[in-house]
């Protein structure tokens, strides 16, 4: 099946093949087309232009996108959509003046999720984490890492990563799987916390390793979660098994998880709010991605990681949703753009990268997603009649966007 599309307003992200991130200064560039045709071949990218120089092309189907963008699918690296149940009475809870910090100590927050996902069977997870990532999927999201984290026992993560693999399975994007047994202390290990990082490093990851059910490991590392020593022990332990770290730092406190991240190869290192100095300087010459999520920001009033500098210092990033039912019920990744230019001082450009080729690369998937590149997968995005790419983040709640394909295939 030959699909064209001819007439487009502007092309956007055509890459080299080798382009794996961008960083720094160089997001600012955002390669594009204008008045470009682009030829799909089944799933795959098999060449674009410009409308100038279109060649005889024998297409089974063209659609004519005459005032539209096409841009690749955000890639959204960092999602915690298997999940059951919501928190929407703790919104209320904090509506009313109590912080997330409040709520977690009163046994809401990820405990609460845990409890929920323990009581709810595996097929009714599945159900209603369908329904989010088929939800994103039309919100132009074609490439996506979910995490486990909401189990906390070894019987309930695993459910959670059976589910993240039977998504993998049923969808056609690309889904990354995380395992996040340390994403809280259990009340049962409250007075001996480090009988619970046993159990997750002894007994339950060896079998998500045995049952090849992950591809990454995660470790909340945070003041009253996991601290800098545990972090090094999972990850360690987690090497022996091939599990690479994406993982969870600086969001309310520098403890130090940015050195243990980047000491430990981590392929990203996640939230960022809070960032010193030294959190900059250890990440530069890294191959660690940073990576932002603006919405957890907006939903729980934190401060928002300060793009500014990391890419003043060269560093690359990635911006992703954090979907999650405590601090961020939203895996829009439109919304992600705009709130990364209109309150990490971002631009449309730096968005843009930062939310397709490197969220790529913290999935490593740079090779295949990510841009339009010549022999990567069909996953694009056609907006609606739109004056410009700045347009879709500068109209923050507008849907701009007509269809979404993902292996070639519209969503
Ligand atoms: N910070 C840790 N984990 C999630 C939130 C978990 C929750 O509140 O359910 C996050 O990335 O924001
Ligand atoms: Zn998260």
């Amino acid at each position: 099946m030959r699909l064209l599309l001819t007439n487009i307003r502007e092309l956007l992200q055509v890459r080299e093949q080798n382009i794996r991130k961008v960083s720094g200064s160089e997001m600012k560039e955002l390669p594009s087309i204008k008045n470009a045709w682009l030829l799909i071949e089944d799933d795959k990218i098999a060449d674009f232009g410009s409308m100038d120089n279109l060649p005889e092309l024998n297409a089974d189907k063209t659609i004519d996108a005459t005032g539209k963008i096409v841009l690749p699918t955000w890639c959204d690296s960092h999602t915690h959509i298997v999940y059951a149940g919501n928190r929407e009475l703790e919104f209320a809870d904090r509506i009313n003046g109590l912080s997330y910090e409040e709520i977690a100590n009163r046994g809401g927050g990820i405990l609460n999720s845990a409890k929920t996902l323990q009581e709810t069977p595996e097929d009714e997870v599945y159900k209603q984490s369908s329904k989010r990532l088929e939800e994103v999927m039309k919100l132009g999201t074609g490439a996506v890492e979910i995490k486990s984290g909401y189990g906390l026992t070894e019987e309930a993560e695993l459910k959670m990563l059976r589910v993240i693999k039977k998504l993998r399975e049923n969808y056609d994007l690309p889904v990354k799987s995380t395992f996040l047994g340390a994403h809280a202390i259990p009340k049962e290990y409250k007075n001996d916390p480090d009988a619970y990082m046993d159990l997750v490093i002894k007994n339950i990851l060896p079998k998500v390793a045995e049952e090849k059910l992950a591809d990454y490991i995660d470790i909340f590392c945070e003041k009253g979660y996991f601290s800098v020593e545990d972090t090094n022990k999972l990850l360690s332990a987690a090497k022996e098994f091939g599990l690479k770290p994406k993982i969870h730092v600086n969001q309310f406190n520098a403890i130090g998880g940015v050195k243990a991240g980047v000491e430990h190869d981590a392929l990203s290192v996640d939230h960022l709010e809070v960032m010193n100095d030294e959190d900059i300087e250890v990440l530069k010459g890294s191959n660690t991605m940073p990576v932002a999520l603006p919405s957890c920001s907006l939903f729980l009033s934190i401060p928002y990681t300060p793009a500014r500098k990391i890419l003043d210092a060269e560093l690359p990033l990635a911006l992703a949703t954090d979907f999650n039912p405590g601090s961020t019920p939203s895996g829009n990744m439109n919304l992600v753009v705009s709130l990364a230019c209109i309150k990490m001082k971002m631009t449309p450009e730096e968005v843009i990268n930062a939310a397709t080729i490197n969220g790529a690369y913290a999935m490593e998937l740079s090779d295949t997603h990510g841009s339009i590149t010549k022999g990567k997968m069909a996953n694009f995005i056609v907006t609606k009649d739109i004056p410009s790419y700045t347009f879709l983040p500068y109209a923050f709640g507008t849907n701009s966007i007509e269809s979404v394909y993902i292996n070639g295939k519209i969503v």
